[in-house]
């Protein structure tokens, strides 16, 4: 069976000035369906240019990346967009919500941006999966954690087959940390997705299938 994602000898580079940064040099990751990897790193090691390669934001400046495999590498800037929006749910730091969308609304304007008719049946089922049930609560009605389950629920909702967690519980307080991992840890061996957390807190990683670790660029499996 093919990865989902698998990346061979990645590196990229970043223009400072006239001098060049390896932001990541000679990664090699894969993850299958169904897996939860962690990938944990101290700040500026390189971990959010990893997800935003993963997540097709941004192209390797080296190597090859691979989504069931098909190379990204060939898609047209159309087809990254679509690409993107079908198979891979972000979930970023802090959740990121608008705030004059009810917690419904966030799902009738996804369907919209899809050019679909509103799926209230399916959002509804996700968010009380998640333990959501203030409908029609704004944001500033809600606690961090509802926010972030609110945010984990839209990066669900079409049903992508990569989930990418950038820090998704940086925002949070220790015990509403832990829910948040389980449900994403949940999502990927239930619903059979792939799904990477970067983070750097190391309490977080214990039900991960996978543990990686970036530090100035280079990746390695850790367990
Ligand atoms: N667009 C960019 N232009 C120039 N340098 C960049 C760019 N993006 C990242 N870098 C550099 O690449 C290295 C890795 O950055 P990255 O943001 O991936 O690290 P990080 O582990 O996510 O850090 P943090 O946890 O602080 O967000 C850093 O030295 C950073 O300054």
């Amino acid at each position: 069976m093919n990865p989902v994602l698998q990346m061979q000898n990645i590196s990229k580079q970043f223009k400072s000035g006239d001098q060049l940064v390896d932001a990541l040099s000679s990664v090699n990751f894969s993850i299958q369906a169904g897996e939860f990897i962690s990938v944990l790193g101290p700040s500026g090691s390189g971990k959010s240019t990893f997800l935003t390669l993963a997540g097709c934001l941004q192209h390797p400046s080296d190597g090859v990346i691979r989504f069931n495999g098909q190379s990204l590498g060939n898609l047209t800037v159309k087809q990254q967009t679509k690409f993107r929006f079908d198979q891979i749910g972000f979930v970023l730091q802090s959740s990121n919500l608008i705030s004059f969308l009810s917690v419904l609304e966030h799902f009738q304007f996804i369907d919209k941006l899809a050019g679909r008719s509103f799926n209230r049946v399916k959002a509804q089922e996700l968010l009380e999966n998640l333990g959501v049930t203030q409908l029609t609560a704004y944001p500033n009605q809600l606690s961090g954690g509802q926010r972030q389950r609110v945010a984990i629920a839209k990066a669900l909702y079409n049903n992508p087959q990569l989930i990418l967690a950038d820090e998704p519980t940086a925002s949070l307080d220790t015990q509403r940390s832990f829910q948040v991992v389980d449900q994403l840890v949940a999502e990927a061996h239930q619903r059979n997705k792939a799904a990477i957390m970067v983070t750097h807190d190391e309490r977080l990683i214990s039900k991960s299938d996978q543990v990686y670790r970036i530090e100035d660029g280079k990746m390695q499996h850790v367990s």
